[in-house]
């Protein structure tokens, strides 16, 4: 059942940025922490923030589904910090930004534990709510169309509340997700926080972890190891995929800008899972075979976002092409499983 949700301003002013931010020791005009940088859209956004001179980085990660490999160029940059951190637990430092994205990703690393998957998603934000508090800093949170759960409504707005299962085995991802969006708009109205929120629709690229488990990324590495794509039954379900050098421009123009969110950030270009396995068969190797394996309990049978806001308030539409972009995936895949290209 669709809904519309009323703009909901906080009615407090946003606290005041630490006097700290103001000390001859601070060198850079903006310091930005990002939550989850050492993952695969974390890193990317890493790379994006550190082309401006003015910005200083610092990311906090646990290394679950993240690592240092993909933020090995900027290890000892003087602008560039990494601190080995869970979000689960306090963070006391000085930032103007917060870019909160810590959390498992994948279907299969965030059912591995689930109990620490809604951990992160609650207490994570809480803590990286609190910290904006403390020292008056912006927050953005990656949300995710999950919050839409198999949604009935075809594509989604942001006013679409969603169709989600709060007991089964996805939950402790959509409905954690579910809570963050909450927890940042009772502080928005509680105490004048500063808040962003991005509903991402699936995102792929250069540097997804090759046995990562989602679709994209395990198809490409399955056509290049030459076994065949599985296909989750029935394959009519469907996708739309961002590529995440539009992702990241997205993220960047939400936080820059004057809306809170949520706003949908995705390509809403949409495939069944059958059509992607014959693109990647086509484009990458036509000789492999496409088989239909079994599918998990409550996945989404459709996915399409609506980006008229994004369009509208952020200016922001993707423009990575599916065909365009897993190539330049296909590129890095084939240098990491050390694959050349014939
Ligand atoms: N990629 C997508 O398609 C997609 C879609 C919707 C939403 N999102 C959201 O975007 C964010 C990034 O996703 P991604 O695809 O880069 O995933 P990813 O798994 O590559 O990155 C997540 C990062 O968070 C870190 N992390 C996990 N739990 C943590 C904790 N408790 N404390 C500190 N760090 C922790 C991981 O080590 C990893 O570096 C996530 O919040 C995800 O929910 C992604
Ligand atoms: O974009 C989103 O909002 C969410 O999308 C994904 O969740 P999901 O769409 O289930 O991602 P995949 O695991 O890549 O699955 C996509 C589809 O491909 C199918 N699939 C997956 C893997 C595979 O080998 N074969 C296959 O057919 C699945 O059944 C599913 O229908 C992400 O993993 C979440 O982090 C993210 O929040």
């Amino acid at each position: 059942m669709a809904a519309t949700s009323e703009k909901q301003n906080s009615t407090k002013p946003p606290p005041s940025p630490s006097p700290l931010r103001n000390s001859k020791f601070c060198q850079s005009n903006m310091r930005i922490l990002i939550s989850g940088g050492a993952g695969f859209i974390g890193s990317h956004l890493v790379d994006k923030l550190m082309e401006n001179e003015k910005n200083e980085v610092i990311v906090a990660d646990n290394y679950f589904t993240g690592s240092k490999e993909n933020l090995k160029k900027w290890i000892g940059h003087p602008r560039f910090e990494l601190i080995r951190h869970d979000v689960t637990e306090p963070l006391l430092i000085e930032v103007d930004r917060i870019y909160h994205l810590a959390c498992p990703a994948s279907p299969i690393f965030y059912k591995y534990n689930p109990v620490k998957t809604i951990k992160t998603n609650v207490i994570g934000t809480l803590n990286m709510l609190g910290l904006a508090k403390r020292v008056g800093a912006r927050i953005l949170l990656t949300s995710t169309s999950e919050v839409y759960g198999d949604p009935l409504i075809h594509p989604q707005p942001e006013s679409y509340w969603g169709n989600v299962n709060p007991i089964g085995v996805r939950s402790c991802y959509d409905e954690g997700k579910r809570v963050a969006e909450t927890l940042m708009f009772d502080y928005h109205r509680q105490h004048g926080i500063e808040i962003r929120i991005a509903r991402i629709f699936n995102t792929y690229g250069p540097r997804m972890n090759i046995d990562d488990g989602r679709v994209v990324s395990n198809f490409i590495a399955q056509a290049l190891r030459g076994e065949a794509l599985t296909v989750q039954k029935p394959g009519t379900q469907t996708r739309s995929f961002c590529y995440v050098s539009d992702m990241v421009d997205g993220l960047i123009r939400l936080m820059e800008g004057d809306d809170t969110g949520p706003i949908n950030i995705g390509n809403p270009g949409e495939f069944t899972m059958v059509e992607l396995a014959e693109t990647v068969k086509e484009l990458i190797n036509p000789s492999i075979e496409i088989k239909m394996v079994e599918n998990t309990p409550d996945d989404p049978r459709q996915r399409k976002p609506d980006i008229s806001k994004a369009k509208e308030v952020l200016g922001w539409e993707p423009k990575v092409k599916l065909r365009e972009g897993l190539p330049l995936m296909e590129e890095d895949f084939r240098l990491r499983l050390n694959v050349p290209k014939n």
